[in-house]
This record gives C-alpha cells, structure tokens and sequence, in this order.
C-alpha cells in the first residue's frame, strides 16, 4: 500500500538556526521558511536526491510538535510520511484494521498542496507516520 518516502521530519526548537546547519554544514539545498497555520508549525524543505528532509518549527499557542520538544529541547526526529495513491482507502483500510488516525479522521492539507493524515505513534513501532496522496 505504502509507496515512496516523501519526507523525515525533524522538530526543532530555532528553524533559522537549523535551516543553516543544512544548508551551510551539510551543504544541502533549502526552500523558503513556511508558515502552515492549519498545521500549527512552519516548515522548511531540504531538497535531496531521493527523498526530502521537513524541518518543523511550532507555529501559534497549540502546536502539535510543542510537547514533543519540551521532552526533547535540542529536536529529534518526529515523523516520517510515506505517499499513498488513495488517502481515504488507505485510511479505510487502516481503520479496519485497527490503526487510529489522529484528529477529527478526515485527511486535511498538507505542506505539498495535497491530502494528509497522521497515525498514532504508538500503533506504528513507536513513529508517528503521515501518509500523503501522491
Ligand atoms: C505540514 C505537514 C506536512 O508534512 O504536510 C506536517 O508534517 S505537520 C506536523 C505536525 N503535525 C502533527 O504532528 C499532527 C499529528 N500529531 C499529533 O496529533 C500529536 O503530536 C500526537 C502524535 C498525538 C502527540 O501529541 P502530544 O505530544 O500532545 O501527546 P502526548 O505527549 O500525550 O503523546 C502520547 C504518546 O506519544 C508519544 N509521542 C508523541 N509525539 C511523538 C512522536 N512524534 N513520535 C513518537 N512518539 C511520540 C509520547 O511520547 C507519548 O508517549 P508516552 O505516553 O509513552 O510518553
Ligand atoms: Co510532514
């Protein structure tokens, strides 16, 4: 079901300071910072070969990546999102299966202008894992 890995997301705490750890130390190219207000974070994209790298910052006084860097101030890796042809089938099937989906179910938006949805971490080996539509 799962196709390709679109991206490894990593939560810090200061995404100028990280964007210039890609971009500068490890020589990789970076997009622009970007705010995602339906997401509660702003993202930066690092651009590599085969896959991509989102850098998450909190966004606004409810962001979901807020807990997790109160538990872990110099960042780490939050989650990783594999792309899925069919969003609501996958999910459908991922119900049934009896895998929860975070939030109110339904897919919402994502940083590629496409649907997404997000598995609770602890039905996935410990890693919260989003799927997006290809
Ligand atoms: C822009 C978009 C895109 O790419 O298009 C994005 O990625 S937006 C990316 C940001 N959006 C999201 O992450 C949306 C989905 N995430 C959520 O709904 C939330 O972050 C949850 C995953 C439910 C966690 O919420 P919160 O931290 O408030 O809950 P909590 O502290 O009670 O966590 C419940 C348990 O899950 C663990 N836990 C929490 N976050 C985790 C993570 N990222 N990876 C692995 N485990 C994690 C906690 O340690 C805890 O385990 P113990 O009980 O064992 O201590
Ligand atoms: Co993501």
């Amino acid at each position: 079901m799962i196709g390709r890995l679109n991206h490894v997301a990593i939560a810090v705490s200061d995404i100028e300071a990280a964007t210039a750890v890609y971009r500068d130390t490890l020589g990789a190219e970076v997009s622009a910072k970007e705010a995602q207000p339906d997401h509660g974070v702003s993202t930066v994209f690092i651009n590599l070969p085969n896959t991509k790298i989102e850098l998450l910052e909190p966004l606004g006084e409810n962001s979901p990546i807020a807990k997790f860097l109160e538990k872990n101030p110099s960042g780490g890796i939050h989650h990783v999102c594999y792309e899925v042809d069919d969003i609501k089938a996958a999910r459908d099937k991922l119900v049934a299966d009896g895998a929860r989906v975070l939030g109110d179910g339904e897919p919402k938006i994502g940083a590629h202008g496409k649907p997404v949805l997000f598995l609770h971490p602890k039905d996935f080996l410990g890693t919260l894992t989003e799927l997006e539509e290809a």
